[in-house]
C-alpha cells in the first residue's frame, strides 16, 4: 500500500519546480500557499507575481506533475492566484495606492503611443490586474475617446472620481475641457495638474497604473515624468530609421531621470496583405535595432490593421474588439512581458526574498 502523502513531500516536490523568469524555486519564493491533502488528492495555490505572467501554464503544468509524481497522489489541484509585488518606488510619493508606475512615451507624435497605452491597460485588466490609465497627454488628450468613456462620475467629497471603461480606472485633462478647447500650459500649471491628476483622484489599490506621456521629450514631458514615481518607461517607434533618433531622446530622457527603461515596441510594423504576405510600409527593423542600440528589451511588433484604427475612434480597444487578431495579440503579449519584467525588478529589489515580505 503507497505510503500516506506529507504536506513537507509535497514542499519538497515543489522545491524542483523554477520560476523560470525569477530562477527560484516556486518554494523559496513563497509562491506555494495552502497546501491541503485528502486521501490521494493534492491542491495547493500558486501566488503569480503577476497575473499576466506569460509562463503560468508552464508553472502550473510543471507543478502539476512534479506533485503527481509523488507515490499515492492520484489527483492534483492547482489555484493560480497572482499578488503583484511592487518595486517599492511608490511608497510614500503622494501617497498614491499602486504598485508599479509604467509610463508610454514616444519621441514624437502620432507613432500609436496612446494606442498602445490603452490596450496595455486593458489587456492587463482582462488578465485579472487592477489597472488604472491616467491620459498626461495634456496636449491632445484622447483616452477618454480611445475608452469610450465621455465624463467621469459625479465627484464624491473632495477628490475626483475617476471613469471606468473595461475594468481600467481612467483619468483624462478630456473629462474637465470642453472638446476642441485649445490646451495652453504653463510650467508650473503642468507640475500642478499632474499632482492633482494622482493626489486628488480617487484611485482604487492599483497593481498598475499605465501614463500615457505627451509625445515628445521637452520640458513638459520631464516635469511630468519627475511628477510621476514612475516603475519603468516602454518607448513606441515606429520601423523605419528616421524615427530612432527621436526614439533614442524619449530613452535618454528615462535614463536621465532614473527611470528603468522596459523596452521598445514597434508600432505599424507591416501591413497583412490578404494573401497572407508582409508589407513593410514604414521599413524594417527600426525597434529592434534601437532596441539592440540602447541595450533594452525589444517587447514586440504591433502590425497595422484598420481595426486598430476603428477600435480607437469607437472606443473599443482592439483587445476588446478582436482579441485573436494579429495587433490584439502582439499587445497582449508585450502587456505580459512588461507585467514579468516589473515583478521581476520588484523581487530583485535588495532586501526582497520572495512574495511573502512585499504582501
Ligand atoms: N497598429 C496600428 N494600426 C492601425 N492604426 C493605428 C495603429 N496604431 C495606431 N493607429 C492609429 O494611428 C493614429 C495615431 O495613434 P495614436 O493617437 O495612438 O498616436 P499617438 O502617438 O498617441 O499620437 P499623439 O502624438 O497625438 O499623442 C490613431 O488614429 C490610431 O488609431
Amino acid at each position: 500500500m503507497a505510503s500516506a502523502v506529507t504536506k513537507e513531500a509535497v514542499l519538497q516536490a515543489l522545491s524542483h519546480v523554477q520560476e523560470p523568469e525569477l530562477h527560484k524555486d516556486l518554494v523559496t519564493l513563497g509562491m506555494v500557499r495552502d497546501v491541503e491533502i485528502e486521501a490521494g488528492k493534492v491542491r495547493f495555490r500558486i501566488v503569480l507575481t503577476t497575473p499576466a505572467c506569460p509562463l503560468k501554464s508552464r508553472i502550473e503544468n510543471e507543478a502539476r506533475s512534479a506533485v503527481l509524481s509523488l507515490s499515492g497522489v492520484q489527483e492534483v489541484e492547482v489555484i493560480l492566484d497572482a499578488q503583484v509585488p511592487s518595486d517599492g518606488r511608490n511608497r510614500g510619493v503622494l501617497s498614491l495606492p499602486v504598485r508599479n508606475v509604467v509610463a508610454v512615451a514616444s519621441g514624437k507624435g502620432g507613432v500609436g503611443k496612446s494606442t498602445v497605452a490603452v490596450n496595455l491597460a486593458v489587456s492587463l485588466a482582462q488578465s485579472g490586474a487592477r489597472v488604472g490609465l491616467l491620459d498626461a497627454d495634456i496636449y491632445g488628450p484622447n483616452i477618454p475617446t480611445m475608452m469610450g468613456v465621455q465624463r467621469l462620475p459625479p465627484q464624491n467629497g473632495q477628490k475626483l472620481i475617476p471613469a471606468e471603461a473595461y475594468g481600467v480606472q481612467v483619468m483624462s485633462i478630456g473629462f474637465l475641457v470642453k472638446p476642441g478647447q485649445p490646451l495652453i500650459w504653463r510650467g508650473p500649471m503642468l507640475h500642478s495638474a499632474i499632482r492633482q491628476f494622482l493626489a486628488d483622484v480617487a484611485w482604487n489599490e492599483l497593481d498598475y497604473m499605465i501614463v500615457d506621456l505627451p509625445p515628445g521629450t521637452g520640458d513638459a514631458q520631464l516635469s511630468l515624468a519627475q511628477s510621476v514615481p514612475l516603475s519603468g518607461g516602454v518607448i513606441v517607434t515606429l520601423p523605419q530609421r528616421v524615427s530612432q533618433e527621436d526614439a533614442m531622446r524619449g530613452l535618454q530622457m528615462f535614463r536621465e531621470l532614473n527611470v528603468p527603461v522596459l523596452g521598445v515596441i514597434e508600432n505599424m510594423s507591416y501591413l497583412e496583405l490578404p494573401d497572407g504576405t508582409r508589407m513593410d510600409i514604414f521599413g524594417t527593423g527600426g525597434g529592434e535595432d534601437l532596441a539592440q542600440a540602447a541595450e533594452v528589451p525589444f517587447l514586440g511588433a504591433i502590425p497595422i490593421d484598420p481595426g486598430v484604427r476603428v477600435g480607437g475612434d469607437q472606443g473599443v480597444p482592439v483587445v476588446i474588439s478582436a482579441p485573436q487578431s494579429a495587433p490584439a495579440r502582439a499587445l497582449t503579449a508585450i502587456a505580459q512581458k512588461i507585467a514579468a519584467s516589473l515583478s521581476v525588478a520588484a523581487l530583485s529589489a535588495p532586501g526582497t526574498l520572495s512574495i511573502n515580505v512585499i504582501e
